[in-house]
């Protein structure tokens, strides 16, 4: 699958989001980070700016919801207009409940893992999916520094899509920069979510397209071997 990219409007300025949303035209998706004050110590957004963004830009909306109780609020982002839904496993209490009702409500299914946060568990969730995300932060705050040590994860994640066969998205958030795509590309991540790196960049659509080219150049050296 050739990579995506997803630009995570937590780094844009929230004074000006249609613009914002829109000095990203060209990107795959629009990353919109929901954060409650209690899954994270950080406070966001809601649905109602979820729907604003949908009528201001035509690029889908990739909600990753760092929340409390995904089960009750993340159906509400699917009506709300986004197109894929990521919620936290260490918040689900039914996950497999949670991901077939976004499902049937039309959008994309997401799980999210936090660093600490084993895949194996979880393998045999796998096929209810659409997309696994692994964390390469602690959530909660865009701008920190990407953590090498999860590469051996994102590895094993890929190896585990491989072994069963399925056509899953494997994202990764989380100071995925022009410094650091390429190694999560190789280790086998096709979605990358960047914030700071494209919305601190003087031109956020050149720096899209920069790191899809870099993420794709990358995984086509790593499949020649
Ligand atoms: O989920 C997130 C933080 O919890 C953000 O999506 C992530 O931090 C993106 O920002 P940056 O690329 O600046 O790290
Ligand atoms: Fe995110």
């Amino acid at each position: 699958m050739p990579a995506q990219i997803s630009p995570s409007i937590l780094a844009a300025d929230f004074a000006r989001l249609a613009d914002e949303a829109r000095a990203v035209d060209g990107a795959d998706w629009l990353h919109v980070d929901v954060m409650d004050n209690h899954f994270v110590p950080n406070l966001t957004l809601g649905t109602p700016v979820v729907e604003a963004l949908s009528r201001a830009t035509g690029t889908p909306l990739d909600c990753h919801l760092m929340i409390e109780d995904p089960d009750r609020w993340a159906p509400q982002y699917v009506e709300a207009g986004a197109g894929s839904v990521t919620f936290h496993v260490e918040a689900a209490a039914a996950p497999v409940r949670l991901a077939r009702e976004i499902r049937a409500k039309g959008a994309r299914a997401s799980m999210a893992l936090k660093p600490g946060t084993p895949v194996e568990p979880y393998e045999d969730l796998l096929p209810e999916l659409d997309m696994l995300l692994v964390m390469t932060v602690e959530p909660g705050f865009g701008g920190q520094a990407f953590l090498d040590i999860m590469l051996p994860k994102i590895r094993r994640t890929r190896q585990l899509i491989d072994k069963h066969g399925l056509e899953m998205w494997l994202q990764v958030d989380g100071g995925v920069s022009a410094d650091t795509v390429e190694r999560c590309a190789e280790a086998g991540a096709d979605v990358f979510v960047a914030g700071s790196a494209v919305y601190g960049a003087d031109d956020p659509a050149a720096a899209v397209r920069a790191l899809r080219t870099q993420a794709e150049e990358a995984a086509r050296r790593t499949s020649a071997g």
